[in-house]
């Protein structure tokens, strides 16, 4: 059995009158890249701004690593080992790749008790910091982009900047919004197999709207319609279930 990192039980979202999440469950193990797909409008970004912490569940619960993260911050949640990359870039782009994901590394630090030995303290907290970095632009295949200013990067490079900042802090849970977004077919390809490689250590979430991608990535896939899981399983389940094509799929698969 591979490790359950992340267990979201009957999370609800309501917006006013509308329940943009309604009753939606899921499990993340680590080993496993867990698809959520459904049409615009669905609740994907809103369930995975629940997970986060972005946004507080009308209710439900939700377990980090063994622990209920439910209405805690998303710096909290994060400091436990949640990695969230956003649709909307945090990249700052007069900085160099290798700065951008040194800042984020430092954000663990942030709220770093007080400590007499301050100096000495900050240089650890300086060189934890590097090698989080480090290992982050090596994990995500930016080593040999890391001294290129952001801004004259690619957009696939960008990409993979937001998730070696994401890796930056040593997250075990992933969630990530549409890595795909906007890339050629030689990009995709790149992402692809470096979501592969993550996966091992990582419990991964994806939220794409490239289905050949998920598809070609998925363990799992979770199907969403307005607010509602209409189908859960591994990919030849959903691309075989009749709710699915009718709902979702169409004549595509
Ligand atoms: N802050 C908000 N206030 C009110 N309604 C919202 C808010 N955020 C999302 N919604 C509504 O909740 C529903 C689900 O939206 P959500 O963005 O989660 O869908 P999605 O599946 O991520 O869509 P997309 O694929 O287009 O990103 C939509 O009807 C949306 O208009």
């Amino acid at each position: 059995m591979s490790e359950l990192l992340l267990s979201a039980q009957n999370l609800v979202k309501r917006f006013g009158g509308l329940a943009a999440v309604n009753g939606v469950s899921v499990d993340l193990h680590r080993g496993r890249i867990h698809a959520v797909i459904g049409p615009n409008g669905a609740g994907k970004s809103t369930l995975t701004n629940l997970l986060s912490g972005d946004l507080p569940t009308t209710s439900g619960q939700i377990r980090l690593n063994g622990q209920d993260i439910t209405g805690l911050s998303p710096e909290r949640i994060s400091r436990q080992g949640l990695g969230r990359s956003y649709q909307k870039t945090n990249i700052f782009l007069p900085f160099t790749v290798r700065e951008n994901v040194r800042l984020a590394a430092q954000s663990r630090e942030r709220h770093a008790p007080f400590n007499p030995l301050h100096w000495f303290s900050a240089a650890t907290h300086m060189a934890e910091a590097n090698r989080r970095c480090e290992r982050a632009l090596e994990l995500a295949g930016l080593t040999a982009r890391a001294g290129s200013v952001a801004a004259a990067t690619s957009h696939g490079e960008q990409r993979q900047l937001e998730i070696a900042m994401t890796l930056a802090t040593e997250p075990t849970v992933l969630l990530l919004d549409e890595p795909l977004a906007g890339m050629g077919a030689a990009e995709a390809e790149t992402m692809v197999a470096l979501l592969h490689r993550l996966k091992a250590e990582h419990a991964i979430m994806l939220v794409e709207h490239d289905m050949d991608a998920v598809f070609a990535l998925a363990d799992v896939l979770t199907v969403m319609v307005n607010g509602q899981v209409i189908a859960s399983g591994t990919p030849e389940q959903i691309r075989n279930d009749e709710g699915v094509q009718a709902a979702y799929l169409g004549e595509e698969h």
